[in-house]
């Protein structure tokens, strides 16, 4: 929480029935409880908006590689478009740790090719027994999911996992078969060895619009600020499982609404300063006025780039009293000022670094004789791929940028089994300090303010490890909103994450 956020009183959360870390239910999930893909509903506008101010989005920066077609049209045959030929390395692979020379790991690609796909996986074993190419050999049903904005009132930490589709290679190279199956808006199933449900508040089908996905994840957050709430959004997941797709996606603009593969930030922006013109209209009596500060960075190999000013690198965190924890000399840019930012994103190596897109908003009105104030920050990250980063046989800037990674997402997780320990009072030692992403982070994990895990998983058969471990990381981090109990495996599973910090660091 801000040191000036308006102390704000919460409902204690409900002490919730599941009180156990185990993961697995071992139920085989019937294969006819596939619901019939004809209850695909059309995905709304957000023409009940009010637009206030639109964002100066990029027209021409696009994702170099996309889908052609919409996640929401699920009957669409999606192509990968290739902008241009920076070389990639192969998908969904955890054989190869991307190099930083321009291999972003591309979706498109099948791990291998054609008829050798299975022996390929079984060769190494990728493909957890179990798995059947033609168990779940559908189209994937869509499920809409519910808009409850209330769900802040009781958790200050939401999950939400979003499947991707497959996409036209991996359907060339590996047919329909997925590793896993929705069964409702709310559980999935793993299909390896052995199955395993996992139930969660949300789950976006394959087929969800980016709209959509706004309204239910992105919207509560807009709100949380106004609120005074410092807010995150992570987006969490393995190279290629769509997090970039989702907090940037492809940014465009027609007509004067957004394009229909915009991500979640350009929606948030457009979204808040609707707001703001609302608020400062029917506040006008109070002479409310907002300021909004926007600012983007990159951490990689533990290092700062303004990615509003690349040629500002190895940028220092510092603390101050009144500011909190800042980014020293980073650019703060006013309002919406996106068009730079859209650009300047395409450079990132998002796959092996973090991005933070920051927006301050802060807002000061008069009433009872009083200036008023009030302060809130909106971090929105997309996370370094979450797949373990192979440091065997890496050297020099390969090995440090793997620990690094590795070192980042496990402090990432610490933190998360620290908001489990606070919910019952109990204090754990958090290595903030051990990740700048986290350092950086501090001020809006925990307290009062809002998170929301935004878990991307890919229903590739080259996936299924990774899916599954982005499925486990964010079971435990559904354990804070369910104020469960930490029981033995899910202390074990942090002393586990401990103990791999230490090797890496012996390691670098
Ligand atoms: N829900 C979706 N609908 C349509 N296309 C998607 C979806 N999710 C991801 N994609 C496409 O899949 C590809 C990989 O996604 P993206 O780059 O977002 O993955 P990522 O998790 O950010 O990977 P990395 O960690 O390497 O940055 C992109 O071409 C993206 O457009």
């Amino acid at each position: 929480m801000p040191r000036n956020a308006p102390r704000i009183e919460m409902p204690e959360s409900e002490e919730n029935e599941f009180a156990s870390f185990s993961l697995f239910s071992p139920s085989r999930a019937p294969l006819n409880s596939i619901p019939d893909p004809s209850q695909l509903q059309k995905t709304t506008r957000l023409s009940d908006f009010d637009l206030a101010q639109k964002l100066e989005l990029a027209r021409t920066q696009g994702p170099e590689r996309r889908f052609e077609g919409r996640a929401g049209a699920h009957d669409s045959n999606p192509r990968i478009v290739t902008r241009n030929a920076r070389s990639r390395s192969e998908p969904n692979s955890a054989q190869s740790t991307p190099t930083r020379s321009g291999a972003r790991v591309s979706l498109g690609g099948g791990c291998v090719t054609g008829a050798r796909v299975a022996q390929s996986f079984v060769g190494r074993g990728r493909i957890p027994r179990g798995i059947s190419m033609a168990d779940y050999a559908e189209t994937a049903p869509h499920f809409e999911m519910n808009e409850d904005h209330s769900f802040w009132k009781e958790h200050n930490v939401q999950v939400l996992i979003r499947m991707r589709p497959l996409s036209t290679m991996e359907r060339a190279n590996q047919g329909h078969g997925r590793c896993l199956k929705q069964e409702s808006p709310q559980t999935l199933v793993w299909l390896g060895h052995p199955e395993t449900r996992f139930t969660f508040d949300h789950v976006a089908s394959e087929t969800i619009s980016q709209e959509k996905l706004f309204r239910v994840a992105g919207l509560p957050m807009v709100e949380n600020c106004l609120s005074g709430y410092n807010s995150c959004v992570f987006a969490y997941g393995q190279t290629g499982s769509g997090k970039t797709y989702t907090m940037m996606g492809e940014i465009s603009e027609a007509e004067g609404s957004l394009g229909q593969d915009c991500g979640v930030t350009a929606r948030i922006f457009e979204y808040l300063f609707s707001r703001i013109k609302m608020e400062e209209e029917g506040r006008r009596e109070e002479k409310l006025r907002f300021s909004c500060k926007c600012s983007f960075l990159e951490i990689y190999n533990e290092q700062i780039t303004d990615l509003l000013e690349p040629s500002s690198t190895n940028l220092q965190i510092r603390e101050d009293l009144g500011k909190g924890v800042y980014v020293e000399n980073l650019v703060e840019l006013n309002g919406a000022a996106n068009r730079k930012i859209a650009a300047t994103h395409m450079n990132s190596e998002s796959s092996r670094s973090h991005s933070v897109f920051t927006c301050t908003i802060e807002s000061i009105w008069e009433g009872d004789s009083l200036t008023h104030s009030r302060f809130a920050r909106l971090n929105l990250v997309d996370l370094a791929g979450s797949e373990r980063q192979k440091s065997s046989g890496a050297e020099g800037d390969r090995l440090k940028e793997a620990a690094n990674i590795n070192k980042s997402l496990s402090t990432l997780g610490l933190v998360i089994m620290s908001l489990v320990d606070l919910a019952h009072g109990k204090h754990r030692h958090v290595p903030y300090r051990d990740s700048r992403l986290t350092f950086l982070l501090q001020d809006s994990l925990g307290g009062n303010s809002k998170t929301m895990i935004i878990a991307n998983v890919s229903p590739s058969l080259c996936s299924t490890n990774e899916t599954l471990s982005t499925l486990k990381f964010a079971q435990r981090a559904k354990l804070i909103q369910n104020n469960a109990k930490v029981n033995e495996d899910a202390s074990g599973d942090v002393t586990a994450l401990q103990q791999e910090i230490r090797k890496l660091k012996v390691l670098t």
